[in-house]
């Protein structure tokens, strides 16, 4: 069953809980109790594929779902025509302890993939489930990634309406690209002058407007979400922990039970909090690290137990993880504070009145032995992407860069000699002009077209492009409406006909 993290909602089963989204007076779904895999079980997926470990994870969280339904999404969406690589997320080593998990191997060029491949069809099952019958209307807020893959991946899903809103010069030109050219019967993209984080306040705030929610269902419609508010969105990110560690067995990298480091680059805390959902079910982890760029919000709290979001915000040259209010925060203080609703009500209640919170000692106390945080600034990461491309041969993105500097840093502070995973959130030319920068370490690109420098990176690197990039230029521009963030609601109200 689901609950919510604010203790204001019933228990649910996950269909509802995927085809609501979030809970609407605020609070997000979560399992009333994390599932423990038995040792012998996480050892024998060293011999299984990555549909098999996903069968395995979503069939233990998702038992309202048949054993067919959940093998026939598994096989519809990871499959080769989705995915270019037959691994799914391919694991790369880069040193003696270092290994990269790609996990941008889909058709948008991002992790977001990994579960908007298979979100839109367990939320076309979970729509069944529940009865409800409605047209499902997706607003969602995007750094860039999420927009892109969630378009992606509802794009032409019968009733299913999807309306994307990214922060206005907030995005990599290639992320902009790829979603003002999106076609589909039922997508609508918005730029906002403003940052993720208005985008992200303004969609909650949908959600919990009593009377849209009832012109909604006048109109046979109802919110669902398909950012990481959504349990559909994150449980299919569980799954890439336990493949991970199953590589690394596989290859003889560790031993079963031997405990790995997990390195996560993350803005909005979901790509994390799936990896520590994967802990609480057994999977060994001897840290976790969770990398920041210069909108340090969750290295701080992380460190202090102060969450503060009251600080400029940075346009950094890893745009995905601008953001200053971390959603997945209040799902993990959730779990570590023993499912206290009250205390997480209070909190994010003083978050949105006053801006920051601080909790109680003993609930910083329980992530301290298990959780690292660092963060890189532009030009550690810039520095970064040319040094390991210059050792290794292997090329960041910036988010991923962004992630090996502070393991780096990590590294030289410790000694710490765990084999490590790295997640590499996205593909290197979603972001041309940060990657020509560091490896050609001036600004001079910035002036240049976008693809004349995608095609240099590619012949100095020999990097291949990816799928969703080769003829992006190309395509038509099909969205071109930009909003003020006040004019969110009403923008959603036009785009539906309310
Ligand atoms: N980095 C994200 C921000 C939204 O995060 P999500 O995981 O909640 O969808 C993006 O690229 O849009």
């Amino acid at each position: 069953m689901y609950i919510s993290t604010r203790g204001n909602y019933a228990k649910i089963r996950s269909a509802e809980a995927i085809r609501l989204g979030m809970v609407p007076e605020g609070g997000l779904f979560v399992p009333e109790a994390v599932p423990a895999l038995d040792r012998a079980e996480i050892n024998r997926m060293a011999g299984q594929s990555y549909q098999q470990i996903a069968q395995t994870i979503l069939k233990i969280f998702l038992d309202d779902f048949t054993s067919e339904e959940i093998d026939d999404v598994v096989s519809k969406s990871y499959q080769i025509n989705n995915f270019d690589h037959p691994d799914i997320a391919p694991l790369v080593q880069i040193d003696s302890r270092t290994f990269i998990l790609e996990l941008w191997h889909g058709p948008t060029g991002a992790f977001k993939d990994m579960a908007l491949q298979i979100m839109p069809r367990l939320l076309s099952h979970a729509v069944q489930k529940t009865g409800a019958g409605q047209e499902i209307i997706i607003p969602v807020a995007t750094s860039g990634d999420t927009g892109k893959a969630a378009l992606e991946g509802f794009r032409d899903v019968p009733g299913v309406k999807i309306i994307v809103f990214f922060p206005f010069g907030g995005v990599s030109r290639v992320q902009e690209l790829q979603m003002i050219t999106a076609a589909g019967n039922n997508v609508h993209v918005v730029a906002v002058k403003g940052n993720f984080d208005d985008c992200q306040t303004a969609v909650k705030e949908l959600f919990a407007d009593s009377r849209l929610n009832q012109v909604l269902a006048e109109h046979n419609m109802a919110f669902s979400s398909a950012n990481s508010i959504n349990w559909g969105r994150l449980v299919p990110q569980i799954i890439y922990y336990f493949w991970a560690y199953a590589q690394m067995q596989k290859k003889g990298e560790i031993l079963p039970g031997e405990k790995i480091n997990v390195v996560v680059p993350t803005g909005n805390f979901g790509n994390i909090l799936a990896g520590f959902y994967a802990h609480l079910m057994g999977l060994p982890v001897h840290k976790f690290i969770c990398a920041s760029n210069e909108n340090k919000v969750l290295t701080d709290v992380i460190r202090t137990g102060i969450y503060d979001r009251r600080r400029e915000f940075f346009k950094t040259n890893s745009p995905s993880m601008d953001i200053l209010i971390s959603s997945n925060f209040e799902r993990f203080l959730f779990e570590v504070n023993g499912h206290d609703g009250d205390k997480i009500t209070k909190w994010f209640h003083q978050l949105h009145q006053e801006g920051y919170f601080q909790v109680d000692d003993h609930t910083k106390e329980k992530w301290q032995s298990l959780f690292i945080s660092d963060y890189a600034t532009g030009k550690e990461t810039l520095a970064q992407i040319k040094e390991t491309f210059e050792k290794t041969g292997y090329l960041l993105d910036p988010h991923t860069a962004v992630g090996l500097n502070v393991y780096e840093k990590y590294y030289r502070k410790t000694g710490d000699n765990t084999k490590t995973v790295i997640d590499a959130t996205a593909n290197p030319y979603k972001f041309n002009h940060a990657v020509w920068e560091a490896l050609a370490g001036s600004r001079h690109g910035q002036d240049k077209d976008e693809f004349l420098i995608l095609d240099e990176l590619h012949r100095m690197t020999g990097f291949p492009i990816h799928r969703a990039l080769k003829d992006l230029n190309k395509r038509m521009i099909l969205h071109d409406t930009i909003v003020e963030k006040e004019e969110l609601k009403e923008t959603v109200k036009r785009i539906l006909a309310l």
